[in-house]
Parts: C-alpha cells; structure tokens; sequence
C-alpha cells in the first residue's frame, strides 16, 4: 500500500469520524473530509481544531475538509463512513451515485436502524448497490474518539466477509497505538457495538442512582448474556461477543465517563427526562434509538433480552429506573446457562 497514492475519504465529522480522519491524515494519507456543518469546515481550515464535536484536539494538516459530498467519495480506494446511524441511509443514499464499484467502504458507526432493524452494513448493502458486499467492512472496537487522538493504546476489530478487504483495512488504520484485529463476523461485530450502547445507559442509570460495584458487574455480565443472545439468534459467531467489539467495549462503555450514552443514562438516574437531556445535546448518544430497535427486534424474534426491553420502557414509557430495576432483580428464578 502506497500512503502518498492511496485516495481515501471520510464522511462524518463528528468526533469519531474526526478522530478517525485524523489518525490516516496522521499515518500520511491526504484525507478528503466531509462534514456536515459549514463552521466545522472552517474551523478545521483556519484552525486545525474541531471546537464543536472535538473542541481542544490539534487535527493534523493532512485533513481537507469540504461541505460537498462528490469531492469527498469520487475516485477513492477507500470510503469511511462515520454518521450517526439513523442518518446513514440519507448520506449514503445522497454519495451512491458518486462512488465507483470497486471501491472499499467502511463503517465505523454502531446503531441499528429503527425502521428496518438492519445494522450500517445492511443499510449500506440497500443504499450502494453497485458496490458487492464483499468490499463492506466494518470497525468496532472499544474506542472514545478523545482517546484516539491522545494516541492512547487502542484496539479495535476490522470485519469484512471477504478476508483480503479486512487485512486490507487493517493495515491502513494500524499504527503502533492503534492495533487493529481482523475478523469475518460483520454481523456479530455491529450487534455489540449497537447493543452495548443500550447497555451503557443501563449503566449510567445505576450509577445517577447511587448504586453499586456489585449492580456493574452484574449488568455488564447480563447485558453480555443478551447481545450474545440476539447475536446468536441473527447468525453471529458467539465468539465475536467476547472480543473487543462486545466485551471489550462493553466494559469500556459501562464503567467510562466519557460516554455519551453512560451519561444519558446517569442523568436519567439523576431525575432528568429524556427530552431535557437531548435538548443539551449535540452529540449522539446512539443507544437511545437503538433501545427502540433491540426492544422491536428481539419481541418480533422471541429473544429474551430483560434489561434492553426495561431500558425502553424508562425511555419511552415513563417507568421509573427504580421499578425497572425492581422488576428485573425480581424476575423468575433461572439456571445461569439457561441461556439460548
Ligand atoms: N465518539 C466516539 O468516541 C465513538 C463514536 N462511534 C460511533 O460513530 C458514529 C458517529 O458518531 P460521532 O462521530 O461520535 O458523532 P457526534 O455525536 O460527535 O456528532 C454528531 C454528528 O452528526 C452529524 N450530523 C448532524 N446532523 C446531520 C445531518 N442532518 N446530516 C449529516 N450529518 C449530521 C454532525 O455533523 C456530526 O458529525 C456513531 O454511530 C457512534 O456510535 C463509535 C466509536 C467511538
Ligand atoms: O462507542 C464508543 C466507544 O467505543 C463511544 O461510546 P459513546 O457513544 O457512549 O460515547
């Protein structure tokens, strides 16, 4: 792979996709960049900084941003998507016409979508036709963007259903502090990084409520037993959900400040609503949507997920977290196996 001829882009600047950008600007690549606000782009030409989803991160001078779409994914080896996902069917929707068969597209977002209950791959599959799934990775991984950018020892897990595309991708993005697994588990890797987003509110919640070291674990190990349980269910490999994408970052979100969708869930636990919490908010907190998805999806297939379906109803059916939590903690008694 040749850094100074190797044409990439990258749609979404939002922190991860900023963070993201400004890793393969680092490595060398000349990165088009495209962001959806006018204000960021400027602020990234005038002053190499992303104040409003990255405020504080010096951004490397390889990074060209741009407001225009077609400049961004024309003619590129390699296309990294990083939008949030409920707006991932519109962009890429609006880049399809711009973008050549044989291109490489990434995703780096996590989400499942409300409408259709597909993952970003599955989404990308209906909005880019011309390009074979074959060429669709996916990177997942416990990962904040802030950390990223401090270049603090990462890792994170590249899946493509064809293994030349995933070792391809990983050694685009692998730098000494950004190690990168491969993997052909696409659909497993999307579950946990979406379902422990619902898992990280979960989180939040115990903690605004005050509660324990013991409550965490607890969460973290059942919230584990429901993604490998919906994973199972859509064909994943049970091993994914012990990797970085599930108990990796899983972990990180569950016990981290820095997430946005632990501290969603702390407010709640506070006394904030939902609404009141999201109007302070610029930023995406994906598990909220997601809830609704799990919840929808996992009835529509039977699949017994008890804390994804309590933390729907707190967000959206005004069940307090403690009468959640109550119900769940009194639930029927079970062998811990008891699983599929
Ligand atoms: N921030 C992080 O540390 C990580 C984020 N992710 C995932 O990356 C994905 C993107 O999230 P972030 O980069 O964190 O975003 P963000 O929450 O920092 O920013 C929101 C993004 O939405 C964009 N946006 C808002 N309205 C838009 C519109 N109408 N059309 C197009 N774009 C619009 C903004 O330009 C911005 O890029 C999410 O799925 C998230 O779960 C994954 C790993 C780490
Ligand atoms: O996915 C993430 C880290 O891997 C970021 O989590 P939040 O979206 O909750 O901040």
């Amino acid at each position: 792979m040749d850094i100074n001829r190797t044409k990439i882009g990258v749609v979404g600047g939002g922190s991860w996709g900023t963070a993201l950008a400004n890793l393969l600007a680092g490595r060398g690549f000349k990165i088009d960049f495209w962001v959806f606000e006018e204000e960021v782009k400027t602020q990234i030409e005038t002053e190499r900084e992303n104040r409003v989803f990255l405020a504080g991160c010096p951004l490397s001078e390889n990074l060209f941003p741009s407001n225009d779409l077609k400049t961004v994914v024309a003619d590129k080896e390699m296309v990294l998507v990083v939008v949030p996902s409920h707006l991932m069917r519109g962009v890429t929707a609006t880049m399809s016409p711009f973008l050549s068969a044989d291109t490489i597209v990434v995703s780096a977002s996590k989400g499942i979508e409300n409408k259709t209950h597909l993952t970003m791959s599955g989404v990308l599959a209906e909005t880019l036709p011309q390009i074979p799934e074959t060429q669709f990775a996916v990177l997942s991984g416990p990962s904040f963007a802030r950390e990223v950018v401090r270049q603090v020892p990462t890792v994170v897990t590249v899946a493509s259903k064809n293994r030349a595309v995933s070792t391809w991708v990983q050694e685009i993005f692998a730098t000494p502090f950004f190690r990168v697994y491969t993997g052909e588990d696409v659909i497993g890797l999307e579950l946990g990084g979406s379902v422990k987003n619902v898992i990280a509110i979960a989180a939040g919640i115990i903690d605004g409520l005050g509660l324990g070291l013991n409550t965490r674990a607890a969460l973290i190990t059942r919230g584990l037993v429901e993604m490998r349980r919906l994973g199972l269910r859509l064909g994943a490999n049970p091993r994914t959900f012990t990797g970085s994408a599930g108990l990796g970052d899983l972990v990180l979100t569950c016990t981290g400040d820095l997430s946005r969708n632990h501290t969603v869930g702390r407010k709640i636990g506070e006394g904030m609503t939902l609404e009141q919490i999201l109007g302070e908010m610029r930023m995406v907190a994906e598990g909220v949507k997601t809830a609704k998805s799990v919840y929808n999806l996992s009835r529509k297939l039977g699949t017994e997920m008890p804390i994804s379906h309590e933390i729907y109803h707190i967000l959206y059916d005004n069940v307090s977290p403690k009468e959640a939590l109550h119900r769940l903690m009194t639930r029927d008694l079970k062998d811990e196996l008891d699983e599929e």
